[in-house]
């Protein structure tokens, strides 16, 4: 494997020295937080900007973080895996905040104005026509940019300029018709309206019998501010419920008859690649075909690492247990599988490309 990325990667400084003091900035803003709550953030942040990563001995997932370290404790965050670190920031997030103590989503005031927005229902007028598997596609590939995270230094994301990859949703669509009826499994990735076009899409695959079933995998526990909750995935579902169309009856429907299956995996929220995914998941995305969505979930599959870009993604995920397709709209440094057409400097963080990629063994 390529060298990891870490946090003395530009775009990786960005993210904690830029991103995560608006992100803290934001959230003060949203919550009631009191004394202990704002200090515990403020701390959080110096620490993970210039501090050593530590630990609590009385964490009460202390024995995971244990399982999870790849000895990057008592190290300096500075010198940390970007994923590694990343991931258990968000871990201390809610730690500072209390989340295990008062179940109070910190990022929920965030994803319930995304789910309340006075556009949304026109945004998805195209509902009321019953979208064709490439038009599914590509509204739950495109629905990645609705990323709340990127959004804080981003802004709303600018055009898609390009798609990167030569797997193209034909390439998507043949696939699954030769497969069909097969079991689909969706990674999650956001909440809000990239989970509406992912919702959209399972009831395209389940309604035109593509996908026998549909098991949606959302995080744990809130994570990378917009990342779908199962608490998340129900509110998605009776907000499409009341958008045009009957995609929300239907997925309801089959909720109730086992059809789709909502779930989640302690691993989805791991500082980890997917390389190294339990038995028990991997077993799981073995019976089927996986779509994993979004940029994190991307960098999980290649394991977030300098590849040669040109690199074939069947080579960058050849461990996978079963077919599987990713969707993502760029926002970080790795990329495999592109062509070697000339990009701008700053392509492959900007939000403004989008890649499609399979592997099928
Ligand atoms: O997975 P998503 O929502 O598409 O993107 C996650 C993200 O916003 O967070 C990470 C950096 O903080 C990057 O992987 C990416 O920029």
């Amino acid at each position: 494997m390529p060298p990891v990325i870490t946090l003395e990667s530009p775009f990786a400084h960005q993210v904690f020295h830029q991103r995560h003091p608006e992100l803290f900035r934001r959230l003060m803003d949203a919550h009631p937080y009191g004394p202990d709550e704002r200090a515990a953030l403020e701390a959080l942040l110096a620490e993970t900007q210039k501090g050593t990563i530590s630990l609590a001995d009385d964490a009460f997932d202390r024995d995971t973080w244990l399982d999870w370290d790849r000895r990057h404790f008592g190290k300096p965050w500075a010198k940390a895996p970007f994923l590694w670190a990343e991931s258990y920031f968000y871990r201390l997030l809610l730690g500072a905040v209390g989340y295990f103590d008062t179940g109070v989503d910190p990022f929920g005031p965030f994803k319930t104005a995304e789910l309340r927005s006075s556009t949304l229902d026109n945004d998805y007028a195209w509902l009321a026509e019953q979208p064709h598997f490439d038009a599914a596609l590509m509204a739950s590939l495109y629905g990645n940019r609705a990323d709340l995270g990127f959004q804080l230094i981003a802004g709303d994301s600018a055009a898609i300029h390009d798609q990167l990859v030569a797997d193209d949703s034909a390439a998507v669509r043949e696939f699954f018709q030769r497969v069909a009826p097969v079991a689909v499994t969706f990674v999650l990735d956001n909440a809000g309206r990239e989970l509406l076009s992912d919702l959209v899409f399972a009831d395209h695959l389940l309604t035109t019998g593509l996908a026998s079933v549909v098991t949606l995998h959302a995080k744990p526990y809130p994570y990378f501010v917009s990342d779908a909750t199962m608490t998340d995935v129900g509110d998605c579902l009776r907000r499409l419920r009341d958008l045009p169309g009957d995609s929300g009856n239907r997925l309801h429907e089959a909720a109730a008859d086992g059809r789709l299956k909502i779930r989640t995996h302690p691993f989805h929220s791991a500082p980890l690649s997917f390389h190294t995914m339990p038995s028990d998941l991997a077993e799981e995305l073995s019976r089927g075909v996986t779509v994993f969505k979004g940029d994190l979930n991307y960098r999980r599959l290649v394991g977030d690492c300098r590849w040669d870009p040109s690199t074939p993604f069947a080579d960058a995920v050849s461990y996978l247990p079963g077919p599987a397709v990713a969707l993502r709209i760029l926002k970080s440094e790795v990329v495999v599988g592109a062509d070697d057409r000339p990009r701008p400097p700053g392509w492959e963080t900007a939000g403004t490309y989008a890649s499609i990629q399979m592997y099928r063994p």
